[in-house]
């Protein structure tokens, strides 16, 4: 369990609270096209108005480092949050995102009202973790609750700073079912413990590896990944991706493996293309004998089996990152036969957000899994074994 004060912990009747969400949702010409983290946010918002606060969000979205670009406004955010909560969510536009317009907005606000604050990183302070801007949200508000899983890998104004200036900083629902659920798989696991690791880059995840080798029973590892680890063993690999800084990395996970006593598996067949492209001639061969001018693109059929067999009797399974390139009907097999896979066992099964949710989603798998994270980069990091300094700032119970 957390051991993180909550919005249980407190009394928020007539405050005015300051609520960090992750609302870094995608956007194609102005519509939300995944809305699983507005989702995802609003049982700690409704908490909120049903106690009487004054309820003020805030997020960032995207990266417009300092500038206030129109596309990458929360004004969509406010519309759609306004439907899913049945009541209206004031959007405070406003391109100091703390300037007279949100000010205004806020002083007028009423218990159980919601405003919306404009685009965190409309500031240029704000992935700085500067001091003016922290204090400034925190003026905002008497207490600030920090929900944005998401985020907590950075120590930004908005979910870092602020708390240096406020007497209250607690967490809210959605920061605390992520934690205890990568935590519990993690720490806690019921026994076997798989983790699934894909994804384009063995370099992305060192430390996931290293991590989890400690804490598992079974490795799975694919997608582009695994040809670091194929090359390192004297396979031919023709030009699929590969990070040759990374082979004696590989190696070493591999012996490491070896005396934990962990199953470490790797891909035996791949699909591969003669060029990047889903409509390029496709072959399936084993693996380390990828001719050159060949690209491996996806996990075979015999390593689908391989994976997917590995899951059955597991009672714990983590996965993070593609298969192949699933982007790409023709190279999303393996990533669907995993996603299935997980989908029909009875474990408890962790998804570790970014694309390898997306792809769950997609494949509408989402609701056979235990938990998805709203987290890419936050999740990995917990698999990573370190401290989120969006979770150590808030106070301790
Ligand atoms: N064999 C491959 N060759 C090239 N690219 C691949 C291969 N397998 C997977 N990929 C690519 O890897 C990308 C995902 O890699 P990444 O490491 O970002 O995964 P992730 O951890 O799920 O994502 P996020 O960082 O968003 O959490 C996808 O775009 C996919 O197409
Ligand atoms: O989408 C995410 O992973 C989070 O919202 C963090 O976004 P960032 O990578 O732009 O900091």
């Amino acid at each position: 369990m957390l051991n993180k004060k909550s919005v249980d912990d407190i009394n928020v009747k007539g405050k005015k609270v300051l609520v960090r969400c992750d609302f870094n949702v995608p956007l194609q010409e102005g519509k939300i096209t995944d809305e699983n983290r507005l989702v995802a946010a609003l049982p700690t918002i409704k908490k909120l108005i049903a106690d009487g606060g004054k309820v003020i969000l805030c997020s960032h979205l995207g990266k417009p480092k300092g500038e206030a670009k129109p596309e990458l406004s929360l004004a969509p955010v406010a519309k759609r949050l306004s439907e899913l909560l049945g009541q209206e969510v004031t959007f405070a536009a406003d391109p100091e995102v703390v300037g007279p317009n949100a000010k205004a907005a806020v002083d007028a606000m009423k218990d159980g009202e919601v405003v919306l604050l404009e685009n965190t990183r409309y500031r240029a302070e704000e992935t700085k973790n500067g001091e003016a801007f922290s204090k400034e949200l925190a003026s905002l508000c008497d207490v600030f609750v920090n929900d944005a899983f998401g985020t907590a890998h950075r120590a930004h104004c908005s979910n870092v700073g602020v708390t240096q200036f406020v007497d209250t900083a607690v967490v809210g629902y959605l920061m605390q079912k992520e934690i205890d659920f990568l935590g519990n798989a993690v720490n806690n696991p019921e026994r076997p413990f798989v983790a699934i690791l894909g994804g384009a880059k063995v370099s992305s995840k060192i430390s996931v590896i290293n991590n989890l080798l400690d804490k598992v029973d079974t490795l799975i590892i694919g997608g582009g990944m695994a040809y670091t680890f194929s090359k390192a063993a004297g396979g031919n690999i023709g030009i699929s991706l590969c990070e040759d800084d990374y082979l004696q990395y590989a190696l070493d996970m591999q012996k490491k493996a070896k005396e934990k006593g962990v199953k470490l598996l790797l891909p035996v067949d791949h699909r591969i293309g003669d060029a990047f492209s889903n409509d390029c001639n496709i072959q399936i061969v084993k693996s380390g004998e990828i001719p050159e001018g060949w690209e491996g693109m996806d996990i075979g059929p015999e390593t689908e089996k391989l994976f997917c067999d590995a899951v059955k009797d597991a009672k714990t399974v983590v996965w993070n990152g593609p298969m192949g390139c699933f982007e790409m009907p023709n190279f999303a097999h393996g990533t669907a036969a995993v996603a299935k896979a997980l989908a029909e066992t009875d474990a408890t099964t962790i998804i570790g957000g970014g694309d390898s949710a997306a792809a769950v989603n997609i494949l509408g798998y989402g609701d056979k899994m235990t938990h998805i994270s709203t987290g890419g980069g936050a999740s990995l990091e917990f698999l990573e074994g370190k401290e989120l300094p969006g979770v150590a700032a808030a106070n301790d119970k």
